[in-house]
């Protein structure tokens, strides 16, 4: 039973995060700004059951009887339609881990859970209705509805990986993700990091495939943790972490992340040189790089070297040209690989905006190139499920660029690093150069990672 100010409350968060123009932690994180005296638990309880909605979105549309497609015409404010949008959440959320499609039973109980907190009893009578029809939402007829994802992504996906790892893919999509953190290797032990967080109750264990990383069970806060705050410790997801050990970053090399962000990659590829040698952080969002410092002051690295690029081809580049050991390009990208933990993507996407993506893509890779010596081996990656920001900027790089670049051969790498079952995605015929992680094979994010060597 939830108190009435919850759902509302939970109903102005959906309501928000219904224009989907912004990601949904920094929309949860002004609704907490802004509500101040909310307590600890309503605001878990809040942001879990606006999760659970954005992952059932097509779902909860149809109940509400909108259509599928946010359109700022049905995202207006109307207090008897947020309630619902609030009732509704909380109670999907209350029914635990679900993976679509729903059953019949799945759908009726959720609504009947819905109808025990309407204690006023406003809403009855459009849960009942609901209920009158829980066979027919059971029953979806598109692919998009039966995985609560957009039209235009469930068939490009479905077509892209064909039906049954389609099928294991989105359901995968729907779970939450672990929490997963990265060991500093530079200043810390696994085992003894470990061991440590047990002794604080915190139980974790080591990640399946990457060497440095430790996935916790449950999600316990760990802003205070002396572990966080002294640097031992980084919130990454293993995808993220293998990335990383796949560029093959070494001691003394001159290494480039040419999107570094707020320095995830970095601050592991850091940790692989062991504080040697020169490692270019660059980023043409300074907002972004500034959210690397405080981190690079904890992590007891001083080889970083950032730089705010104007734009990918911004002339002091021309420094680093030709010099480069290793450059990786974690480019932007739709993030669709993301999803269990940011599910708004979805909706924040479109056929178009994957078109501009893969044009910024290939600019940023055709850039990043240049920098690299005779020899030196350029990675490219994206937290992405589409061919068409991986397979297909990896095909046209390759075709562009074949005689001054060499697809790399991941056999070895792989082999040394016990990844041997990390997948081979359905490349192009020729580019046998890529590696991807899949959340429902890997239970890491979903990633590409492409790469090719410089030739003498
Ligand atoms: C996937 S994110 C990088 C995440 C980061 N590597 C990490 O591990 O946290 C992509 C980054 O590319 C940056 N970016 C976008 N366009 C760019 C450009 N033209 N040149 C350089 N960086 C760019 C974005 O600001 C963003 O930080």
């Amino acid at each position: 039973m939830f108190a009435r100010y919850l759902i509302l409350a939970t109903a102005d968060v959906l309501q928000r995060l219904s224009r989907f123009d912004a990601p949904a932690d920094i929309t949860l994180a002004q609704f907490q700004r802004e509500n101040p005296k909310l307590g600890s638990r309503d605001r878990h309880q809040i942001a879990n059951a606006a999760f659970a909605a954005l992952r059932f979105w097509p779902l909860i549309q149809s109940w509400l009887g909108h259509s599928t497609t946010p359109t700022p015409a049905n995202s207006r404010s109307n207090t008897a339609v947020d309630e619902r949008l609030g009732l509704i959440a909380l109670a999907l959320d209350a029914q635990g881990l679900l993976t679509p499609p729903l059953t019949s039973e799945q759908h009726l109980e959720i609504l009947q859970r819905a109808k025990s907190w309407d204690s006023a009893g406003m809403h009855h009578a459009w849960l009942d209705a609901c209920m009158a029809k829980a066979q027919t939402f059971a029953a979806p007829l598109t692919s998009g509805l039966q995985h609560n994802l957009p039209e235009w992504l469930a068939q490009t996906l479905q077509a892209q990986y064909g039906d049954a790892a389609f099928g294991a893919l989105a359901q995968s999509l729907k779970q939450t993700a672990p929490l997963d953190l990265r060991v500093n290797l530079l200043t810390h032990k696994r085992n003894v990091v470990l061991q440590q967080l047990a002794e604080q109750g915190i139980v974790c264990a080591a990640t399946p495939y990457s060497p440095w990383g430790l996935r916790l069970q449950g999600k316990p806060s760990l802003r205070q943790n002396p572990l966080m705050q002294s640097g031992a410790l980084e919130v990454q997801d293993e995808g993220s972490q293998l990335l990383a050990l796949l560029t093959g970053a070494k001691r003394g090399e001159t290494v480039v992340d040419f999107c570094a962000g707020a320095g995830g990659k970095t601050l592991a590829l850091g940790a692989m040189m062991r504080n040697t040698g020169r490692l270019y952080a660059l980023d043409n969002s300074a907002h972004r790089l500034d959210g690397l410092q405080p981190r690079l002051k904890r992590s007891g690295l001083n080889n970083v070297h950032t730089l705010v690029l104007q734009s990918e081809t911004d002339e002091r580049l021309a420094r680093l040209r030709g010099k480069a050991d290793r450059v990786l390009v974690d480019a932007p990208c739709s993030g669709l690989g993301t999803l269990r933990r940011h599910p708004e993507l979805a909706w924040r996407n479109s056929l178009r905006s994957i078109e501009e993506l893969q044009q910024t893509q290939r600019r940023i890779l055709d850039s990043a190139a240049s920098l690299l010596k005779p020899g030196g081996t350029l990675v490219y990656a994206t937290c992405s499920l589409l061919e068409q920001e991986n397979g297909a900027v990896n095909h046209v790089f390759t075709q562009a660029n074949a005689s001054s670049f060499t697809p790399f051969d991941w056999t070895a790498t792989l082999e040394k690093h016990g990844l041997t079952n990390l997948q081979k995605p359905g490349h192009h015929a020729g580019v046998p150069n890529a590696i991807a992680l899949l959340p429902h094979l890997h239970q890491t994010d979903g990633f590409y990672v492409a790469a090719w060597q410089k030739n003498h």
